[in-house]
């Protein structure tokens, strides 16, 4: 952002205010046109449209956004693939009173008041945060993932760095680049793109981040720390960080709550769950082995699913009113996209969206709000080494 639009920017959060009381979900239905931060210093008239459109959006006080937050060895059954499609709902009236939770605007209010800090951050101690991230190969999700991130922190100001490495090349250099990383003072977050090539040793290269730049939150130290009660840990994943955020600021109480995870991986099933009992949520984990899985879903006040599955969640398996934070973010064959792709979630949206009261699509709800986290993890850890604060935030 230059300095004419950071500016603009500054002026539009102070003039910003706290999300009048509405019902717990108004804020967050889905708009026509959002304003994105480049457009902080559109005229007058656009920026009075914004600020009225940003105040409807203010974050709810429950929530909390900036925090500086086992190995797998199990063996896993062969994959589901996805399951088959539901008859298409395109076009068709869904007869539902769901409110679609936004997970784009979230982010872009999260997006925003980033830009505010990194922005003060600059003005105290004249640096601002970096991120590095090491993409191994050329997978083209991957690439587009970290296209996202590097986007993300150019629009919020955060300096990004990229380190692209073949898929050939061997675990000892992937390592280097870690290491380089590690003793770079500019970057305060390394994320090695996952899935690495299935020659490298994963909990190996993930052990080389240095536990302050750990913004994934995959060391075993932030993961134990996590799980365990009396500790802290200076990273959460972003992914289970953006679950709670939607839910928290979607005005959904956990507390008590019986919520089913879907998933157990160290990227979301497995961070998800032990954030969710930190909340003190009842907690039910679904994976691969388990049997008759929508006897356990048909009982839980909130579904959260990252199983990879497109399709996986059906209308069945979800009890009326259940909350449905759908992670699963999956290619399937569409030869009517430009693409010849598409991409769905593990739920099938047009049988969930009858049942529940609220709901994620995607794409559109986690994914983005995951991405917005990750900067959020870059700034904390900044104002760590920078002695802007002085330990990780409440989770
Ligand atoms: N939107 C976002 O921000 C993000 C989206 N994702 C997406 O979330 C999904 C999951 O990602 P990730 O956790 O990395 O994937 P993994 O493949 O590492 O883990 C998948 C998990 O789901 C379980 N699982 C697989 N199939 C089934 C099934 N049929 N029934 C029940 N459980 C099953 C597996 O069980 P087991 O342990 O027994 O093998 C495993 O624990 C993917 O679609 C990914 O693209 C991921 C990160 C961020
Ligand atoms: N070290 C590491 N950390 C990760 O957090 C990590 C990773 N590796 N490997 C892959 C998974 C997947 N993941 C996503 C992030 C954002 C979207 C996202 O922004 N999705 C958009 C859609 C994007 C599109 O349209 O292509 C959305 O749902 O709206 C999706 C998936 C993070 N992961």
């Amino acid at each position: 952002m230059g300095g004419a639009a950071a500016a603009a920017a500054v002026a539009l959060l102070a003039a910003t205010r706290r999300r009048p009381a509405a019902g717990p979900l108004a804020f967050l239905l889905p708009r026509a046109a959002r304003a994105g931060l480049h457009e902080a210093a559109a005229p007058a008239a656009e920026e009075e449209k914004g600020r009225t459109r940003r105040r409807r959006r203010r974050r709810s006080s429950s929530s909390r956004l900036l925090g500086p937050d086992i190995p797998d060895t199990w063996d896993s059954p062969p994959r589901a693939a996805a399951r088959p499609s539901p008859p298409s709902g395109a076009g068709v009236d869904y007869d539902s009173t769901a409110t679609i939770i936004d997970g784009k605007s979230v982010a872009e209010d999260i997006r925003f008041q980033i830009a505010e800090e990194v922005r003060q951050m600059k003005n105290a101690v004249g640096h601002v945060p970096g991120l590095a991230v090491v993409l191994v190969g050329d997978r083209r999700d991957s690439e587009s993932y970290v296209r996202y991130k590097i986007k993300g922190c150019e629009e919020v100001g955060i300096k990004s760095l990229l380190a692209e490495l073949p898929g050939n090349c061997t675990e000892d250099v992937v390592v280097d680049s870690v290491s380089r990383f590690n003793e770079d003072p500019s970057v305060h977050g390394i994320l090695v793109q996952l899935p690495l090539p299935q020659h490298m040793d994963e909990e190996r290269i993930l052990s080389a981040i240095s536990l302050e730049k750990d913004v994934d939150g995959f060391h075993p130290l932030n993961v134990g720390n996590l799980a365990l009660r009396s500790r802290k840990p200076l990273f959460v994943p972003c992914a289970a960080k953006a679950c709670l955020e939607l839910l928290l600021q979607s005005g959904i109480e956990l507390m008590g709550k019986h919520v089913t995870v879907i998933g157990r991986s160290k990227v979301v099933g497995l961070p998800t769950s032990l954030l969710l009992q930190r909340h003190h949520a009842t907690v039910s984990i679904i994976h691969a082995f388990t049997t008759n899985p929508e006897e356990i879903t048909r009982q839980s006040d909130i579904v959260i699913s990252a199983a990879g599955v497109a399709n996986l969640v059906r209308g069945s398996w979800l009890k009326k009113g259940a909350v449905v934070i759908d992670v699963g973010t999956n290619p399937i064959e569409d030869p009517t996209s430009d693409y010849g792709y598409r991409l769905t979630g593990d739920v099938c949206f047009e049988e969930a969206v009858k049942l529940a009261s609220a709901i994620t699509p995607v794409p559109g709800g986690v994914g983005p709000v995951t991405i917005a986290m990750l900067l959020a993890n870059t700034l904390d850890s900044a104002k760590l080494a920078y002695g802007l604060a002085t330990e990780s935030p409440e989770l």
